[in-house]
C-alpha cells in the first residue's frame, strides 16, 4: 500500500506502474497528468490529502515545491517512510530532499528515488532500473521490494548525498548540452561538456560527502546520459530553446534551472570550481550571452584532465 503525493507526469507514471500490482492512493492538488494509459483499478484518485493514510509516501512534486509540501502537512506525514522522488536543490535552504524531509519530520525514514527514466517510459512498462537511497539500511531493503516491480528495477544504496546529489546536478549539466545542440555546435562539443559536466559534478558532490560509486552509478552517470542525449528531456529541450534564442513555455517544469542558482552559492561558499553551472546559471539570467559564455568555457586555463 503507497500514497503518492502530486499527480504530474513522474507521480502519475508511479501510480500507473506500482497500481498494477499493489494499492496506491494517488493525491492530486488539481488534475492528473494526462499520459496515455489509463490509471489501473487498484489505483484510487484523491483530491483530499488527509486520506491519503498508507504507511509509505512517495512525494512527487517539483524541488521548490517540496519544502512547503511537508511543512504544511509534517504532522500527517511524521513517522512514515517519505520518499522524495524530486531532482533538485531547495534554493531557499541549500538542501537536498532527505535533509528537508527530516528537518520537516525528523521521526520519518527520509529516502529518495532517482535515476534515469522518463514518466511515458515508467507508465508504459518498459524497463527502467532506478536508484532508492537511504541511511537506514533495513529501511532502504523494505523499499526496494515494496517499490521495485516487473519492470521497475530498484537497485539501493545509503549515500542519500550522492544519488540526491547525482540527479540534481545533471539537470543543470542537461540544460548545458541542450544549448550546445540548440546552438549548433555539435555533437563532439556535447560530448566534451557531458564529460568536464560530469568531473564537476563529482568536484562537488565528493565534497559534500557523495561517494564516487554513486557518482558513477544510475542516479550520476545513468541520468546525466539520458538527459543530456534525448529531446523527451524538458531540461534539454529548455536549453535548446536558450541555444537557439527561441521562447519556451514558463509552466513546464525545467528543475535545472533553479538548481542551477541554488548549486552557484553552494559551491562558491565552498570554493568549488563549477565553471559550466555557473555559465548556464549567468545565461538563465541573462548576465552572459551565448557567445560570451562559450568564449569564457573555451578561454580558460589549458590544464591536466
Ligand atoms: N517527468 C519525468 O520524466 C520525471 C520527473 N522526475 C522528477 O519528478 C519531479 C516532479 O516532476 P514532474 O511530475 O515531471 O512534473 P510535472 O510538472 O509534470 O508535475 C508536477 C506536479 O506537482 C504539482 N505541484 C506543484 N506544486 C505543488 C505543491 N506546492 N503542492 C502540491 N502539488 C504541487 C503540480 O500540480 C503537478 O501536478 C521533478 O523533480 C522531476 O525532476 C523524475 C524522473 C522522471
Ligand atoms: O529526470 C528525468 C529523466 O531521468 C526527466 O528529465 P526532465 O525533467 O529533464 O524531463
Amino acid at each position: 500500500m503507497i500514497g503518492i503525493l502530486g499527480a504530474g507526469a513522474f507521480g502519475t507514471a508511479l501510480a500507473v506502474t506500482l497500481g498494477r500490482e499493489q494499492p496506491v492512493t494517488l493525491w492530486a492538488r488539481r488534475g492528473v497528468a494526462k499520459l496515455e494509459l489509463e490509471l489501473p483499478p487498484l489505483v484510487r484518485l484523491t483530491s483530499d490529502i488527509e486520506t491519503v493514510t498508507e504507511p509509505t509516501v512517495l512525494l512527487a512534486v517539483p524541488m521548490q515545491a517540496l519544502g512547503g509540501l511537508l511543512r504544511e502537512h509534517a504532522a500527517q506525514l511524521e513517522g512514515r517512510a517519505l520518499v522524495a522522488c524530486c531532482k533538485g536543490v531547495d534554493l531557499a535552504t541549500g538542501h537536498g530532499p532527505t535533509a528537508l524531509i527530516a528537518e520537516a519530520c525528523p521521526r520519518a525514514t527520509a529516502a529518495i528515488l532517482t535515476g534515469p527514466s522518463f514518466a511515458a517510459d515508467i507508465a508504459r512498462g518498459l524497463p527502467t532500473a532506478l536508484t532508492l537511497a537511504t541511511a537506514d539500511e533495513a529501511a532502504g531493503e523494505a523499499l526496494q521490494r515494496q517499490l521495485s516491480t516487473a519492470t521497475l528495477r530498484l537497485y539501493r544504496t545509503t549515500d542519500t548525498v550522492g544519488a540526491e546529489l547525482g540527479g540534481a546536478l545533471k539537470n543543470v549539466i542537461a540544460i548545458a548540452a541542450g544549448v550546445v545542440i540548440g546552438a549548433g555546435l555539435g555533437q563532439s562539443a556535447r560530448a566534451a561538456l557531458m564529460t568536464r559536466g560530469y568531473a564537476e559534478m563529482q568536484r562537488l558532490a565528493l565534497a559534500l560527502g557523495a561517494r564516487a560509486d554513486t557518482l558513477a552509478g544510475l542516479s550520476g552517470l545513468g541520468d546525466l546520459v539520458l538527459t543530456c542525449t534525448s529531446e523527451q528531456s524538458r531540461n534539454f529541450r529548455y536549453g535548446q530553446a536558450l541555444g537557439a534564442g527561441a521562447g519556451f513555455d514558463p509552466a513546464v517544469t525545467v528543475e535545472g534551472r533553479a538548481t542551477a542558482a541554488a548549486v552557484v552559492a553552494l559551491a562558491a561558499r565552498r570554493e568549488i570550481d563549477m565553471p559550466i553551472t555557473a555559465m548556464v546559471d549567468a545565461l538563465i539570467d541573462g548576465r552572459v550571452t551565448l557567445p560570451q559564455a562559450i568564449q569564457t568555457l573555451l578561454s580558460r586555463p589549458l590544464k591536466q584532465e
